[in-house]
């Protein structure tokens, strides 16, 4: 019998590790594409763990996607869409890994899918959880967390329904997403790509070790929550008219108050920060955050908590 508090839970076998979501975010294809060829890398005894190329025709053109974003394209409506020649290419893809990896919310889905991302804005390593819910993938996050020695890792939560979309890794029972940064789109760095390396070695360290009956205690989460998104200043036509405060620049998830900068005029007006209350921005001037009219995201500081977890022996 499980103690009070201890999450008695069932196995995690089948995990997917997904890069190219977006085709150019490159650490994650580069290392997606090496396993492909050589998997030893990603193996672990209780765990079947699949790499894939989620967006492979992006990843040729080396652009983020073909017609439409793949990890917004998760949504009920586009996974029940009759198939037709009219269909844009991502929409497909999604039908497909939903096939592959899925159905969402179906017992039959993957247990886990870690998904990975670059960004241009200056986040360090960041783990991207989808609900403050899950005692696993909290407890994962935690463990990842403490074995980086030298390196930090945030943890962006995007519960907030006005943060949220149809992403790609939610068609998996538990995920998280990894967003390293800063890396400018279709350009690889050695050490974004090897703290990616560092960070899905762990996760898979964790799964297995879980697997083999390891209690993992209690925990506590200290996490940043998104809650909405900040569009820069444009004019009537819609055109930007203020960019990125150099004093806003690369600082993401650095504390930011009513009154601060957040954006520049080529008049060389400073725009401040207009909001009520301190907040703690990301993914401040991610490239392909133009087209989604987001200069940055504001987060709120938040503690969550765990129970322990342990497998379940049946
Ligand atoms: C820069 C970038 O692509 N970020 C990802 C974040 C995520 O995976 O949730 C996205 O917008 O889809
Ligand atoms: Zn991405």
């Amino acid at each position: 019998m499980a103690s009070a508090g201890v999450a008695c839970l069932p196995a995690i076998r089948r995990i997917a590790v997904f890069g190219g979501t977006h085709g150019n975010e490159l650490s994650g294809v580069f290392l997606v594409r090496h396993w492909l060829k050589d998997k030893s890398e990603l193996q672990r005894p209780s765990l079947e763990v699949q790499p894939y190329l989620s967006n492979p025709a992006a990843v040729q053109r080396c652009t983020r996607y073909v017609d439409c974003d793949l990890n917004r394209a998760f949504t009920e409506e586009n996974l029940s869409m009759p198939l037709s020649d009219s269909m844009p290419y991502e929409v497909k893809r999604a039908q497909e890994i939903n096939h592959l990896f899925g159905p969402k919310g179906n017992e039959n889905a993957y247990d886990f899918i870690i998904d990975l991302h670059n960004t241009t804005s200056n986040v360090g390593n960041c783990l991207i959880m989808k609900t403050s819910k899950d005692d696993f993938t909290i407890q994962m996050i935690h463990y990842i967390k403490n074995t980086l020695i030298h390196d930090n890792c945030q943890v962006l939560l995007l519960e907030n329904p006005a943060v949220q979309y149809g992403a790609v890794r939610t068609v998996a029972k538990h995920c998280i997403g990894l967003e390293i940064g800063p890396q400018p789109q279709g350009v690889i760095r050695a050490n974004i790509l090897e703290n990616m390396r560092k960070l899905v070695n762990s996760a898979l360290d964790f799964a297995h070790f879980y697997n083999e009956g390891k209690e993992f205690p209690p925990c506590t989460l200290d996490v940043y929550r998104a809650f909405e998104k900040v569009d820069y200043p444009r004019d009537s036509e819609g055109q930007i008219i203020g960019i990125i405060h150099p004093q806003l620049q690369d600082n993401d998830w650095k504390q930011l108050k009513p009154g601060d900068p957040s954006f520049l005029t080529l008049h060389g007006r400073t725009i401040p920060y207009n909001g009520s209350s301190a907040v703690y921005p990301v993914f401040v001037n991610e490239a392909a955050y133009y087209e989604k009219k987001s200069a940055f995201l504001l987060t709120e500081k938040v503690t969550l908590k765990a129970n322990s977890v342990k497998v379940s022996k049946t």
